[in-house]
């Protein structure tokens, strides 16, 4: 399968650390990285190993201090650097689907609503797709709720259809099982599955062993590097 997303010598350092940058110390330093469209790939490590610094920089979220980061295949391939914020977010919107640690969704509007917010197309089609999605993720009676009557699991399969709805063909999502009992756990992990099988290239920064066990690819974040630990056959 093709590679979908790449860092190539992607280095960061955060500004408080500006003493470190001075000693060529940083958050991730020269990291190569390819995702290839129908496998899982998981990012695991320590606790402020830079996981979700790279998830951020593969993501379009945040730009890398030195390195590049191109979305995309062969022809359609985009080299992000120097890219406006114009252009990131119609690349993001576009090409790739993010989940936050945090999920990030609206709290005055419904469930429905929140998965619509990215959508790009014509907006009939979009509730069709939206409410699709949420039964995907097992929230179909929940389409009308507000996230702050929902628990964080639930908030979460919402936060991933939502990054679902423009049908990405890179999907990053920070700890997705973070909140969810094993039975959701399980349901979930078969879903990024099926995403993957369907092509897509599936990225997870992830703290559980459940999670990495059915990645195709694991990567462990340790001291700014990215070291192999796991690579599909
Ligand atoms: N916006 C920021 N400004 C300054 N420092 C930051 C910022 N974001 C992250 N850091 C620092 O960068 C380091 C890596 O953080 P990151 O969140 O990428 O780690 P992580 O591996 O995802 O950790 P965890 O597993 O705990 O989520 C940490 O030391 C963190 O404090």
């Amino acid at each position: 399968m093709s590679t979908l997303l790449r860092a190539e010598g992607v280095g960061k350092t955060y500004a408080r650390r500006e003493k470190e940058k001075r000693r060529g110390i940083g958050v991730l330093r020269d990291v190569d990285l390819g995702v290839r469209g129908g496998e899982v790939t998981a990012l695991v490590g320590p606790s402020g190993a830079g996981k979700t610094t790279l998830l951020h920089i593969l993501g379009l979220l945040t730009p890398p201090d030195s390195g590049r980061v191109c979305v995309g295949h062969g022809a359609d391939e985009v080299d992000t650097t120097g890219l406006g914020d114009r252009a990131l977010a119609d690349l993001r919107r576009a090409r790739l689907g993010f989940v936050f640690q945090s999920y990030n969704l609206l709290p005055q509007h419904s469930a429905l609503r929140n998965v619509l917010l990215p959508y790009a197309g014509r907006a009939a089609e979009g509730a069709e797709r939206a409410r699709a999605l949420l039964e995907r993720v097992g929230l179909a009676e929940r389409a009308g709720h507000l996230p702050g009557e929902l628990s964080g699991g639930e908030q979460q399969r919402v936060a991933l259809a939502r990054a679902l709805i423009n049908d990405p063909r890179v999907l990053l999502a920070d700890e997705p099982t973070g909140n969810l009992d094993t039975c959701n756990e399980e349901t979930l992990l078969g879903l990024f599955r099926e995403l993957a099988d369907e092509g897509r290239a599936v990225v997870l920064v992830t703290h559980n062993p459940a999670v990495s066990a059915v990645a195709d690819t694991v990567y462990r974040v340790d001291a700014g590097a990215l070291v192999p630990e796991r690579s599909a056959a």
